[in-house]
């Protein structure tokens, strides 16, 4: 069987060498082969003899790459959004698809929780003074509600799509399965919180298109002293809409992960940012290879075959796997635990130095190693201590 993945997909060799060797090729006989392959430059003749394709985001899969292909069986992108696959053309050509939903979705919380402490210190504001507005309430907007709730921070969500199948159901599950009793609210409030996270698809047309969601219209509206962050897709904001307001004076702080246009960055808007990264907010060590294990599952489940690896099998111990701490929890702490971990201001360094060197897709592809707070065991020193840092994701001691 040939597998073609993503040159960016950590541990493919590891989850993916020995399905390779499985004898499952057309002709009875096929040599397996595990190849790899860079993203944005893959073309339909390299994978045209592709049993198995596994992408990221930077890959369109549509009838031009794979028309020359007449075995393909299985196609699996190791990312959330999926607006880069034809859905409806694999679906024509009976290709089982599959994404690994959720599969970065604390490594984009921890992100904004990276960059909200990164606000609060040179600002010198109370974090949990603030209200922030979430714009859609699946996996990533839930993962962030989680981390503002075990921080006392109140928030606010807008989903018109989970708020409907509320109303019309009388139990919906949420991502985890637990029953959403969620109160949503609508965009309105959401952009009037003192800051708004935006959480949604790339969705063109249908009743709730999220493209161009935050347009000059209701950007016109933003207060100064709010704080505007985008790490969902590029066209969610009219960035020439943003570039214009800004460029006007208005003083709304913004962080940018994701941009229109994507290599392309409209650069005269990254003066205007606060925080700036290339696509990144998903990058965590785990983030990344969660897709990849989750594919590998697909694939096993397809094959009829056992899974023998997880995930764990492979994750390296964190650089500083534990600590302990000997106060009580304050935003000091927090700023400290955060900030050891995931310092965002190192990945906005590095795209206003080398995003002109190196180019966008480049920073993509060297990206440091960054864990998630998973990753460190945090020992409480007295029991009195509250437990804020188990709640937001760090590991207790067992
Ligand atoms: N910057 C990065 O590195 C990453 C970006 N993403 C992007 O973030 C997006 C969201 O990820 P997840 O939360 O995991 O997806 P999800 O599918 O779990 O949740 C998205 C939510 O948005 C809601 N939604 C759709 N249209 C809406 C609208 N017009 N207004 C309000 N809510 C709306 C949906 O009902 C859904 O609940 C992904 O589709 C992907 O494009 C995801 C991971 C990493
Ligand atoms: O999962 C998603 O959706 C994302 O946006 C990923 O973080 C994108 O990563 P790449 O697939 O572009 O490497």
């Amino acid at each position: 069987m040939k597998i073609y993945y993503d040159e960016n997909m950590p541990f493919a060799k590891e989850f993916f060498s020995e399905l390779c060797q499985l004898d499952r090729g057309t002709n009875g006989h096929e040599q397996g082969e595990l190849v790899a392959f860079s993203g944005r430059a893959l073309t339909a003749e390299q994978v045209a003899d592709a049993d198995v394709l596994l992408v990221r985001s930077i890959t369109e899969v549509n009838e031009q790459l794979l028309h020359l292909n007449e075995k393909i069986s299985f196609v699996g992108s190791a990312t959330i959004g999926t607006d880069h696959v034809d859905l409806t053309y694999l679906e024509k050509r009976n290709i089982t698809f599959h994404s690994a939903p959720g599969c970065n979705a604390i490594s984009v919380a921890e992100y904004v929780l990276s960059a909200l402490v990164v606000l609060a210190e040179r600002y010198l504001f109370d974090l949990s003074s603030l209200t922030v507005g979430i714009v859609g309430g699946g996996n990533t907007g839930t993962r962030l509600s989680e981390k503002l709730a075990a921080l006392g921070i109140r928030y606010k969500i807008c989903d018109p799509l989970l708020e409907k199948k509320q109303a019309e159901q009388s139990t919906v599950n949420t991502t985890d399965g637990s029953v959403d009793n969620r109160a949503y609210v609508p965009l309105s409030d959401v952009l009037a919180c003192d800051v708004i996270s935006l959480h949604v698809p790339k969705v063109e047309g249908g009743e709730h298109p999220t493209y161009k969601l935050l347009n000059a219209e209701n950007l016109a509206l933003l207060r100064d002293d709010q704080i505007l962050i985008s790490a969902c897709r590029g066209d969610v904001i009219d960035n020439h809409a943003l570039l214009a307001l800004k460029k006007a004076g208005h003083g709304v702080k913004v962080v940018l992960d994701v941009w229109q246009g994507e290599p392309n960055v409209l650069e005269s808007l990254i003066s205007y940012t606060e925080i700036a990264t290339a696509h990144i907010a998903g990058y965590s060590l785990e983030g990344k290879a969660r897709g990849s294990e989750m594919l590998y599952q697909a694939l096993c489940q397809q094959l009829v075959i056992p899974p023998k690896y997880q995930l764990t099998d492979f994750l390296p111990s964190a650089s500083i796997p534990a600590i302990e701490i000997n106060q009580d929890f304050n935003q000091i702490l927090l700023n400290q635990l955060v900030k050891m971990v995931y310092d965002v201001r190192r990945d906005d360094a590095i795209f206003r130095q080398q995003l002109f060197v190196q180019g966008f897709d480049n920073l993509r592809k060297n990206y440091p190693v960054r864990r998630e707070f998973s990753a460190v065991t945090v020992t409480l020193l007295s029991n009195t201590f509250s437990d804020v840092p188990h709640r937001l994701g760090f590991s207790k001691n067992v």
